[in-house]
């Protein structure tokens, strides 16, 4: 068989995208050359964006593989070579556009990503857990899906997420990291080992702004946030940097949880968001012959919801009921959800009936510049 030629690899490696940028490596810049010989022996050159790219094998194996399979290729070879300062500038401005001013790109009019910021009163209810679990089971249904960790005292959605790998940077854009095709961005990813974060509001305040400034989302289905409990500054700095941000309440069945989770969610009172609904965690476990044990009580996510409702004045909704089910627990500790380890269990059943109620579309919006160019440094 003849060698291949350069428009057949080329056309090969237009369909592999960076895992992380999810754009496809030419459209990066981050072919560096094809050489072909006669016997079809295919060199690769790669650009990384830097030298410590954690994506570095995932990326070469991707172009190998999509090479091997042109007709007339007998062997590939990458070699792997680092963005210049001015390739890195020249990708920062293809992806987020030649301004210089920081903006959220889902606080912009026309911008089409769902963002909802999950809440709770008080700490341990399983935010977290319906986070991820949402995210995942979003995301495998073809969704483009971010979670912002705005945990900051208590961050735990990478853990869960399975993500240990920190975010690239390109001078100040962040690339956030992908775990079960969901992109990431967490405090825990900027400080060192478990070290604990001590900041007061405005320095929040900030890294929230830069966390949804600088990171490229790209064009984002929808962003979960993951707040702290209560009803601190971190949802009155979310209602400010995103009115449009809408509140999902999590709560147990418990009635004393009830009360404080109807706190979380009052606070869109003030900063006037709309609230999505509530979802009731560990509402019952099921023993092995099928009944329901109520072991925090019931009916905290009915009376939640109806409280809400009429607070606000408008419907708020009890979306879901998640069982209690040590699997959920153990799934979380090993950073595998349990809507994708096992999507026939019933948590799973419904956390996946819970994404159902979002009935969420995609965007259909490939190639809309949402970003913006900043000139900031993270937690600067
Ligand atoms: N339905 C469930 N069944 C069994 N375990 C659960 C369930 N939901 C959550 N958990 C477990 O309960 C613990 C607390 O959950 P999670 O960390 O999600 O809560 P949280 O509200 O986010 O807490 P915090 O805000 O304090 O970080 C975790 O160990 C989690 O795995």
């Amino acid at each position: 068989m003849s060698a291949p030629s350069q428009d057949a690899v080329r056309a090969a490696l237009a369909k592999v995208d960076d895992p992380e940028i999810r754009k496809p490596l030419p459209e990066l810049g981050m072919i560096k050359g094809v050489d072909i010989s006669d016997s079809g022996d295919v060199s690769i050159g790669i650009y990384l964006t830097t030298a410590s790219c954690p994506m570095k094998t995932e990326i070469g194996d991707r172009v190998r593989n999509a090479v091997l399979d042109v007709p007339g290729v007998a062997d590939v070879d990458i070699e792997l070579d680092v963005m210049n300062d001015e390739q890195r500038t020249e990708l920062r401005k293809s992806l987020r556009g030649d301004s210089t001013e920081p903006l959220i790109p889902f606080a912009q009019p026309g911008n089409l990503t769902r963002v909802y910021a999950v809440a709770s009163g008080k700490g341990g209810v399983g935010k977290s857990t319906v986070t991820v679990n949402l995210a995942a089971s979003l995301a495998a249904r073809g969704l483009s899906v971010g979670v912002l960790d705005a945990d900051i005292y208590g961050h735990s959605v990478p853990r869960m997420l399975g993500s240990t790998i920190r975010p690239t940077q390109v001078e100040q854009m962040i690339i956030p990291p992908v775990a079960h095709d969901v992109k990431v961005i967490s405090i825990a990813q900027f400080t060192s080992g478990n070290a604990p974060v001590v900041w007061r509001g405005p320095m929040l305040h900030r890294a929230l702004q830069q966390f949804l400034a600088d990171v490229f989302w790209g064009d984002l289905d929808v962003l979960l946030m993951d707040l702290p409990p209560g009803t601190g500054d971190v949802a009155i700095s979310i209602g400010q940097l995103i009115p449009t941000a809408e509140i999902l309440v999590v709560t147990t069945p418990q009635q004393a949880a009830a009360e404080v989770a109807e706190r979380a969610g009052a606070i869109a009172l003030q900063t006037r968001q709309k609230i999505a609904g509530v979802v009731e965690n560990m509402s019952w476990f099921e023993t092995p012959d099928g009944q329901r044990m109520e072991l925090f009580g019931s009916g905290g996510g009915e009376t939640v919801a109806a409280n809400l409702t009429r607070a606000v004045g408008a419907e708020v909704p009890l979306l879901g009921q998640i069982p209690l089910d040590p699997q959920v627990r153990e799934d979380g500790d090993e950073g595998t959800p349990i809507v994708l380890t096992q999507p026939e269990s019933a948590p799973a059943k419904a956390f996946s009936s819970l994404a159902d109620s979002f009935a969420v579309r995609k965007r259909g919006l490939v190639g809309m510049n949402l970003g913006i160019d900043t000139t900031r440094n993270l937690m600067s």
